[in-house]
């Protein structure tokens, strides 16, 4: 198997147009990758299409060398962080990664040694038997983030991984990227923090209204577009130019010049 992630002519359309307009790309084997893109551009789309979640896309996705169209093993060798996390708010963290871990098959040993030491990694451990409707932001994120992990997959997906993360932990999401990619693992992440997609990423993504509009490693794109960082490379492909005037017209309005 070449390619671990293989997109083909990839549409998507939820009935008002297409919001995927033929994306193809492959993805090897322990890479790094920054999908990024403008808000709606279709990036959570592509993720929910790779999971299994939307099944109602054209084209052809092969995820470890196989189309994943009505098949599920291949979930078991997956992990996702979801931008919008939603976790069963009656069950305890413990409870809850009990409840991950068994849909992944692992023997309730396994589950209780590695979700015992995750916990304590992420400096949840004084919360592990609350609830999770009382958990903070950045608390449910480090528990989606573990949960994400604690079966150890081979191909992650991680959607804005580092909303509502402290400094501390964001230093150890980063850190913890590069060790999986070390071990071999692949990584698809899609985030706004230009910076950090920026020092991460093997390769670039870069989506647009549904269309791929920049595809390679980031020394790559910049030197061909003559750009310095990754913020202003995304500006200038996705043509968007006036923020200075916007945020003189935000002040303007607010000040009541615009009252009129
Ligand atoms: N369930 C849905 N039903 C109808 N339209 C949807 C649905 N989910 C997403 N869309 C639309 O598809 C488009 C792409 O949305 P998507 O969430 O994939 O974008 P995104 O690139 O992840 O955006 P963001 O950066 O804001 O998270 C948007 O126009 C959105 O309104």
């Amino acid at each position: 198997m070449r390619y671990i992630l293989s997109v083909k002519d990839l549409y998507m359309d939820y009935g008002q147009g297409n919001v995927l307009n033929g994306i193809s790309f492959d993805v090897e084997p322990g890479q790094i990758v920054g999908y990024i893109g403008p808000n709606g551009a279709g990036k959570s789309t592509t993720i929910k299409i790779f999971l299994g979640i939307i099944p109602n896309y054209t084209g052809k996705v092969e995820i470890f060398g196989e189309d994943i169209r009505n098949k599920y093993l291949y979930k078991k060798r997956i992990g996702y962080v979801p931008e919008i996390i939603e976790l069963y708010e009656s069950l305890t963290a413990i409870e809850y990664l009990n409840f991950v871990g068994q849909l992944y098959g692992l023997s309730e040993r396994q589950i209780t040694k590695r979700a015992m030491r995750l916990i304590e990694m992420f400096d949840l451990q004084e919360a592990i038997n609350s609830r999770l409707s009382t958990y903070s932001k950045g608390m449910r994120q480090k528990l989606a983030i573990v949960a994400s992990l604690i079966h150890n997959p081979d191909l992650l997906f991680f959607d804005e991984p580092l909303t509502g993360l402290d400094a501390n932990s964001a230093t150890v999401f980063k850190e913890l990227m590069k060790e999986l990619k070390n071990e071999g693992k692949t990584i698809f992440y899609s985030s706004h923090i230009m910076e950090v997609v920026e020092r991460v990423s093997d390769r670039i993504i870069l989506l647009s209204q549904g269309t791929i509009v920049a595809d390679g490693p980031f020394e790559e794109l910049a030197q061909k577009l003559k750009q310095r960082n990754l913020e202003e490379l995304f500006n200038q492909l996705t043509g968007f130019t006036n923020h200075q005037d916007i945020a003189k017209e935000i002040v303007s309005i607010i000040k009541g010049e615009r009252d009129e």
